[in-house]
């Protein structure tokens, strides 16, 4: 089976969780598109009744596209669920995510979720995080300060640039640095670094946050119970 069918088959099997009635935050990415795709089709057939909570500018013009009710965050006073994908995920169920510059949104409608589930195809799975570089935000001022900062850590930093060499820019206008760090072995202490670095906006380490993984693989999918 192909990657973009175990991501369809994630996709499809996380729709089930929504219920009439919920608030239901929406992720970003390409695996959360296909969760967007089979939401907007139980919309349009049992008139499935939810409000979406979008982590991006893209999943909030996808979603209402499929004519899905979209509100903020901060319009909402609870999410009962959040489904969302991941660029990495360890044995014991940590992840890494902003691969594709959204992890702060993430993160933010994470952390204000009831339950979270995360959608990916198998290759994500793997026993250590680290191979996929972690992702940080960060303030444009006193960014190169903070560069070095990390390089003299050891973390091997690299800014994330676009097609014409300009910096990628986030929804607040911040910029990305990955840490090409190839294995993080105690993401926990990691975190606690990073949460102490003044520039950093949010990084991609989500830890202990999911409750629910769901893995593509090519006999269907596979559900996970983290937390
Ligand atoms: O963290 C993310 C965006 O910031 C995405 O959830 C992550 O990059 C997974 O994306 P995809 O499903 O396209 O592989």
């Amino acid at each position: 089976m192909d990657k973009e069918l175990m991501k369809q088959v994630a996709g499809q099997e996380a729709v089930k969780y929504i219920k009439d009635g919920m608030t239901v935050g929406l992720g970003t990415g390409s695996t959360v598109k296909y969760l967007l795709d089979a939401l907007g089709k139980r919309v349009a057939k049992e008139g499935l009744r939810i409000i979406g909570v979008p982590t991006s500018n893209r999943s909030a013009k996808r979603a209402r596209d499929l004519g899905i009710d979209v509100k903020s965050i901060d319009d909402v006073d609870h999410i009962d669920l959040t489904v969302d994908g991941a660029d990495q995920i360890d044995e014991n169920f940590q992840g890494i995510k902003g691969g594709g510059v959204a992890h702060l949104r993430e993160k933010i409608v994470a952390i204000n979720s009831k339950k979270n589930i995360w959608i990916v195809d198998k290759t994500k799975m793997a026993k250590n995080l680290g191979s996929f570089p972690l992702p940080l935000e960060v303030t444009p001022y006193g960014s190169t300060h903070l560069f070095k900062r990390l390089d003299d850590m050891g973390y091997q930093p690299q800014f994330r640039t676009n097609a014409k060499g300009g910096h990628v820019l986030t929804h607040a206008d911040n910029y990305i640095i990955d840490l090409k760090m190839h294995s993080i072995e105690h993401p926990h202490e990691l975190e606690q670094i990073l949460n102490n670095l003044t520039g950093i906006v949010e990084h991609g380490l989500f830890l202990d946050m999911v409750n629910t993984v769901i893995v593509g693989n090519e006999n269907g999918s596979k559900t996970y119970q983290a937390r």
